[in-house]
């Protein structure tokens, strides 16, 4: 199952900083590592905006939500899931 996921994160500015490039770091170990599995499929930035696209593949909306949910940046970010089907006009 195809997820078109948008992430915009806000991290609180009286983080220490040394805690939020703690997080950024297990974020990106995170996402790398799921990237690697296939099942964060492509990771896109929003110019202009600190927040991303993203595609998963994934079995499940339980299985999404629970690799969202261990997102380490997720404390810290409003995120929307759309759905995805085939498009009957879609070659690929
Ligand atoms: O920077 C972002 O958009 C949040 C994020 C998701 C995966 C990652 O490494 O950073």
């Amino acid at each position: 199952m195809l997820f078109l996921v948008r992430m915009d994160v806000n991290i609180p500015h009286d983080l220490p900083e040394a805690q939020a490039a703690d997080i950024k770091a297990r974020e990106k170990a995170y996402a790398q590592a799921l990237q690697h599995d296939g099942r964060w499929r492509h990771l896109w930035r929003v110019v202009g905006e600190y927040a991303n696209y993203s595609v998963f593949d994934v079995a499940s909306n339980d299985e999404l939500h629970t690799l969202l949910s261990g997102l380490p940046l997720f404390p810290y970010m409003k995120i929307h899931v759309t759905p995805l089907a085939q498009h009957p006009s879609a070659i690929a």
